[in-house]
């Protein structure tokens, strides 16, 4: 469903993903980790054809995004990072709004938007206004445009930073379950989220991918090591490092 080949991305002299290959089929969840500035946001924002890739190729469903973009992009829901909300809107009309965006309209959008208020345990802020909402509410509206039009493909950056452990729960599950139908990709600095929610992880540090494969398959990377959190230590450098 999601097939990305040799992709490389540079701002001005820095190389920010370097040679980045890995696909990912429906019914699969991959998780993507590496430490701050290993370029996770660059990566997805290429793969949403946010990004033009300075080389190499994507592919959502059979469809070229570099070739085209539009088509490409339908099967696509996102939850960028510092994902932008209308504060004046309700939730639902927030919501309505993005189906529309969307292309879905009429039945189908009331219907679309009692699903994902459902799916994100919004109904008891249906109507509120979005700059009156907590946190933890106003990232899981965020969370409910991604997949208002159902999309075969989801793409979510840091879907469950700044939630408390209750929410984090929630919507470990929630992608949990929609990686049963849906070609998922997730970024996370929670390895724990890795081993309750991937099927597969990659690692990247420093543009490059240093390791890809099932959470087991990761854990024993590493001789004399059994956790990811040790892995992810022993082949990774931090950002403060030359
Ligand atoms: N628009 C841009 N212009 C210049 N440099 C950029 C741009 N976007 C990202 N970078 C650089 O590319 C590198 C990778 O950044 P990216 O945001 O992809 O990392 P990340 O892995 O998502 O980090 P974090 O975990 O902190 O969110 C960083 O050095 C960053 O400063």
């Amino acid at each position: 469903m999601i097939q990305v080949q040799n992709l490389r991305k540079v701002f001005g002299s820095k190389v920010a993903v370097d040679d980045v290959s890995f696909s990912v089929e429906k019914g699969q969840v991959l998780g993507f980790l590496g430490p701050n500035g290993a370029g996770k946001s660059t990566s997805m924002r290429m793969v949403t054809g946010y990004f033009r890739p300075t080389s190499g190729n994507i592919s959502i469903g059979g469809v070229n995004m570099l070739e085209e973009p539009e088509l490409a992009k339908r099967s696509i829901g996102y939850l960028p990072e510092n994902a932008p909300l209308y504060s004046d809107m309700t939730v639902a009309s927030f919501l309505g709004f993005c189906a529309e965006i969307r292309g879905v309209t009429g039945a189908a959008k009331s219907k679309a938007i009692d699903r994902v208020l459902e799916l994100c345990f919004l109904e008891s802020v249906r109507n509120q206004s979005v700059d009156t909402l907590s946190k933890g509410y106003r990232h899981r509206t965020c969370f409910a445009q991604s997949i208002i039009h159902d999309p075969e493909v989801l793409i979510l950056d840091e879907p469950t930073d700044g939630l408390d452990p209750n929410q984090k729960h929630e919507v470990r599950g929630l992608i949990k379950r929609m990686g049963e139908t849906k070609a998922i990709i997730f970024s996370t600095h929670i390895l724990e989220e890795v081993e309750a929610a991937c099927s597969r992880a990659i690692i990247i540090d420093r543009g490059k991918v240093v390791a890809d494969g099932t959470p087991d398959q990761l854990k024993k990377l590493v001789p004399g090591v059994n956790s990811l959190d040790e892995v992810f230590r022993a082949i990774t450098r931090p950002d403060t490092v030359k």
